[in-house]
């Protein structure tokens, strides 16, 4: 067995009786179901090979980690305009949270926030109907993870069109300050459907091997991005991509993570591995409980940091 095989297996092992501990996210009813004794962990390094543990292989609701996927794929569209309609800044705030869209005239801090993913939603579906925008965000998710099975969970979108007030008021108030170009209703349809896809631990380590190896899935052996936008969207992600809880994660992990509400994790240590982890009990800032913590012992471990050696 491979010694980070054996690493992994020992983060699973050390965090097995804390399995459950947390909230799972019940704002969304559909997620409310999901059983919280759950806890799975995949490591894809730049060679291609897989080190998981526990249910690497069980699909779960992947929630705003979806937003590292849409950012690219509308950087791709738009390139750097993207940055004239949302910021590049911490928000410090909740995910989502609407204080500062008032103060800052409907600009939203970061494109990890709510309110920054719906600009960014809002920016796919340029010339496009809902479905079709839909379609680009499933087709570039399988592109970069090289698997064609993966798919929306439409209950889970459904669930969250039939209580995400918040999210259309964030819509609702953006679009008053004229910073969406679409109705809210289709907005926020390309928005639940992309935070509804659905992956396991292993396709999503995969997927984010790009971000690992500047910008170039090693495994499809394709280019995705250019080298600096890999940078650059690694470097949103450690400053936003834990919400309020973002200096917290660099501190703890010191690697570019993405939470989602489903209790996942993407993180990303550069030059060496693209990490998946779930568990779906929540801290009180919204992201994995035994997830942030299996980081933190990876981390550790492996000495994987953006920080030093
Ligand atoms: N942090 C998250 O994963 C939030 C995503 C969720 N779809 C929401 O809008 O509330």
């Amino acid at each position: 067995m491979s010694e980070l095989q054996e690493l992994v297996d020992g983060v699973y092992r050390d965090l097995k009786s804390h399995i459950g501990e947390g909230k799972v996210a019940d704002y969304i009813p559909e997620l409310a179901k999901v059983d919280p004794k759950q806890f799975g962990i995949a490591v894809a390094t730049l060679d291609g090979s897989f080190h998981i543990a526990g249910d690497a292989d069980a699909p779960f609701s992947i929630q705003s980690i979806s937003k590292v996927f849409t950012l690219t794929l509308a950087l791709g569209m738009a390139g750097d305009t993207l940055w004239t309609r949302v910021g590049r800044e911490p928000s410090g705030t909740a995910f989502n949270s609407i204080v500062q869209l008032e103060y800052e005239k409907g600009r939203p801090r970061n494109p990890f926030i709510n309110a920054g993913a719906i600009a960014v939603a809002d920016m796919i579906l340029a010339g496009h109907q809902p479905r079709e925008a839909i379609g680009e965000i499933v087709h570039f998710v399988r592109f970069v993870s090289g698997d064609d099975s993966i798919a929306i969970d439409h209950e889970v979108a459904k669930s969250e069109t039939g209580t995400g007030y918040r999210n259309f008021a964030l819509a609702n108030f953006m679009r008053s300050f004229g910073r969406l170009n679409h109705p809210v209703e289709h907005v926020l349809g390309v928005y639940f459907h992309h935070c509804a896809l659905a992956m396991s631990c292993r396709q999503l380590a995969r997927a984010g091997l790009y971000l690992a190896a500047g910008g170039r899935n090693p495994v499809l052996d394709s280019r995705v991005v250019s080298r600096e936008r890999a940078r650059r969207i690694n470097a949103l992600m450690l400053m936003c991509g834990h919400y309020d809880a973002s200096g917290d994660f660099a501190y703890r992990v010191g690697l570019p993570g993405k939470s989602g509400v489903g209790g996942g994790i993407l993180a990303v240590a550069p030059g060496k591995a693209s990490i998946a982890v779930w568990s779906p009990g929540l801290n009180e800032y919204g992201n994995s409980l035994v997830g942030t913590a299996a980081l933190e012992l990876l981390a550790q471990r492996t000495g994987w940091s953006v920080f030093g050696t």
